[in-house]
């Protein structure tokens, strides 16, 4: 049997603790693929997975990872062959089955998407689950009737990578792109600005004057992965028939909005699924992202290179906020 290391997390008392440890590959299952993996990524959802309370592993030791890329090493399923290039987002990978941070990853074909044309393997773990969420949240945003020159387009927790993807992809689209980050330091302002944002704001300029149940017309749109009590206010000052992409609740879980957005602007909340988003719209998606969605500086901008063995403290950085653009995982 075939030997590989992976990041493996371990129930320690009430800790989780993870470490690099070597593995042996299971034999393959009908309709299963093996996965050579070259590059995984960091996501927030992969640092609640280490999290005693994080609620996304329900069985421990687990190898973390909700994304991969990499070459067909062996398939029991005649749509992948030994070679081919391909990637894997979201379904159970990383949550109910091992995931992506380790050199071998075994998963269901189904779940498998073949590398586009235009992206390498690289560029793919760049985006990852979060810039394919960012890129879904435009295009529903896009469905929804929002196209450039309408105004400017909020983009939340601009800084991190569900919103850095987004703000880029929204300013090589030709939209006009506001950002919003905790981060008011001159090196984050510095990062916004280089993905396109023109204008910068702290989360209190978000808020609606005290009192008001509805506020000036805003945002022509928003992708929002922050969500929280701020949403209320976000949705009192999106433009009439505009639209929310939510995705996501670093600020919080709850909100408390009131009809009128919906009511008097006929502002839609629209909600951003990729864990389960449908294979022929993930596929896509994919393709998009790897065509005019693209951003001209994904990996040299956005994106930074951790090992193995730098994973836990990229894992706990995240969970502080503390992350900028995306990290890529070098197997
Ligand atoms: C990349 C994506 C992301 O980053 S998303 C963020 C990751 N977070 C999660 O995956 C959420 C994990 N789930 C929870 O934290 C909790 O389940 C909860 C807060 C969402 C709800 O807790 P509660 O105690 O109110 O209910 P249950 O846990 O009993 O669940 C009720 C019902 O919902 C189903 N469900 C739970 N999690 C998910 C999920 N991630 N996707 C889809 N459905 C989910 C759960 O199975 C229950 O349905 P049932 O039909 O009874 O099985
Ligand atoms: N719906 C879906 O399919 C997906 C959902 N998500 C969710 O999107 C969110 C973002 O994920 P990532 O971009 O990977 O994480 P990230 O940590 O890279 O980005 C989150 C950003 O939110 C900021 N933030 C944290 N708390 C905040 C607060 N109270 N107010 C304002 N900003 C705050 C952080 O500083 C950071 O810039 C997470 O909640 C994640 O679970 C991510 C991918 C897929």
């Amino acid at each position: 049997m075939e030997q590989y290391r992976a990041l493996v997390a371990r129930l320690s008392g009430e800790e989780v603790l993870a470490s690099v440890e070597r593995l042996e590959a299971p034999p393959l299952q009908d309709g299963d693929v093996r996965i050579r993996v070259s590059y995984s990524s960091v996501n927030y959802k992969d640092a609640l997975a280490v999290s005693p309370r994080g609620n996304v592993v329900k069985r421990y030791p687990h190898v973390p990872g909700i994304d991969l890329a990499g070459t067909i090493a062996a398939s029991k399923d005649a749509r992948f062959r030994e070679g081919d290039s391909v990637l894997v987002t979201g379904y159970g990978l990383g949550v109910s089955a091992d995931g992506g941070y380790a050199e071998l990853a075994q998963v269901p074909a189904d779940w498998v998407v073949p590398l586009p044309a235009g992206l390498t393997a690289r560029e793919a773990m760049a985006f990852g689950t979060a810039g394919f969420t960012a890129a879904l949240s435009v295009l529903r945003l896009e469905e929804a009737g929002l196209a450039p020159g309408q105004g400017p387009v909020l983009v939340t927790g601009a800084t991190g990578g569900v919103g850095s993807v987004a703000v880029s992809m929204l300013a090589g689209l030709g939209y006009e792109v506001a950002a919003s980050s905790r981060k008011a330091d001159a090196e984050a302002q510095a990062f916004l600005r280089g993905l396109g944002a023109s204008e910068l704001l702290p989360p209190e300029a978000l808020r609606m004057p005290e009192g008001k149940a509805i506020a000036r017309e805003r945002w022509a749109g928003v992708v929002d992965p922050v969500g929280g009590p701020a949403l209320r206010d976000v949705l009192g000052t999106v433009r009439y028939g505009g639209g929310v992409a939510l995705s996501g609740f670093t600020g919080g879980a709850d909100f408390a909005p009131n009809v009128y957005p919906f009511i008097l602007r006929g502002v839609r909340l629209l909600g951003i699924d990729s864990v389960l988003c449908p294979m022929p719209e993930r596929q896509r998606v994919w393709a998009r992202m790897a065509g005019d969605m693209k951003p001209a500086g994904l990996l040299d901008e956005i994106a930074s290179e951790a090992t193995l063995e730098e994973l836990p403290e990229a894992l706990r950085a995240i969970l502080r906020g503390e992350m900028r653009g995306r990290v890529i995982v070098k197997l």
